[in-house]
């Protein structure tokens, strides 16, 4: 049975334009799911029509129905099911508030932990991101952390309520490249050790590559191919995924020819 079931989804704008447009995917417990597509496509609108929290002035029509709670007609609090993820982990983060706290807030909030037993969750939750020196990172706020720490404070928080579903929406376009292998290592093996289903957004093909197994292509809005990832680079079927793929090759032979080959 899928955890997700996204079917036909379309989100309109105030004047009735199709900004996400007759989508439907669905994704199992423990699965790696993709949403790879250019800037605009309608990735974001998707995954927060998904969670219902769609911005304001935007409506959502067809079906989205996430470990049984209708998001659409009846959306419930997603907290304890899916989890996100953001490219800027600043926009999950408060600035005023210490890594720590931000991280205790959903643990005692959904699980109800208090005293020491908070404590030791915030600190296993800090280890599970591998950062080290965890008892300096809690008590720092954002400003005082490098993108990188941030990133892993956000993933501790989203994932602090053991959700069935991570939604990562560009988690690695703001970092630099060394720390996004990182990042994308860390969130395979948490996926992997936790057997949570994972659902990743990115337009870069090759990124997507390191993580997910199937991926849907957007483009406009609409899915425009579906598929395993790697039979989706070694065979594009649709013009655009080919486009996707010859500019992977074309990135990826210029970092050899300079010798940055990552
Ligand atoms: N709050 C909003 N009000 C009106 N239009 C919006 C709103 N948010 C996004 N859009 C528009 O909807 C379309 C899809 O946006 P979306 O953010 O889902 O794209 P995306 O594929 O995730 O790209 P990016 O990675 O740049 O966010 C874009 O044309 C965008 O301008």
């Amino acid at each position: 049975m899928s955890l997700l079931t996204v079917d036909g989804l379309t989100v309109r704008n105030g004047t009735g334009t199709a900004l996400v447009d007759d989508v439907s995917f669905s994704v199992a417990p423990g699965d790696r799911t993709g949403l790879i597509g250019e800037s605009g496509s309608g990735k974001s609108l998707t995954a927060l029509a998904v969670l219902g929290l769609l911005p304001p002035g935007l409506t959502a029509s067809g079906s989205i129905l996430l470990d049984g709670a209708d998001m659409i007609r009846a959306p419930r609090g997603h907290g304890q099911v899916a989890a996100i993820v953001f490219q800027e982990p600043l926009t999950a983060l408060d600035p005023l508030m210490t890594a720590g706290r931000q991280i205790a807030a959903p643990i005692r909030r959904f699980r109800g932990l208090r005293g020491a037993a908070l404590r030791s969750a915030v600190a296993e939750a800090l280890a599970e991101v591998h950062l080290t020196d965890a008892d300096r990172i809690a008590r720092s706020y954002p400003h005082q952390l490098s993108g990188g720490q941030r990133q892993r404070v956000a993933i501790a928080m989203a994932i602090a309520c053991r959700p069935k579903l991570l939604i990562a929406d560009e988690p690695t376009t703001a970092l630099d490249v060394t720390v996004q292998a990182e990042i994308l290592d860390l969130l395979d093996r948490i996926v992997t050790t936790r057997g949570t289903a994972l659902l990743f957004i990115t337009h870069d093909l090759p990124v997507a590559a390191k993580v997910v197994r199937d991926t849907h292509v957007m483009r406009h809005g609409r899915i425009v191919e579906s598929g395993p990832i790697l039979d989706l680079v070694s065979h594009p079927q649709h013009e655009y995924t080919r486009t996707l793929v010859d500019s992977a090759r074309r990135f990826d032979a210029a970092l050899k020819r300079t010798g940055r080959d990552s």
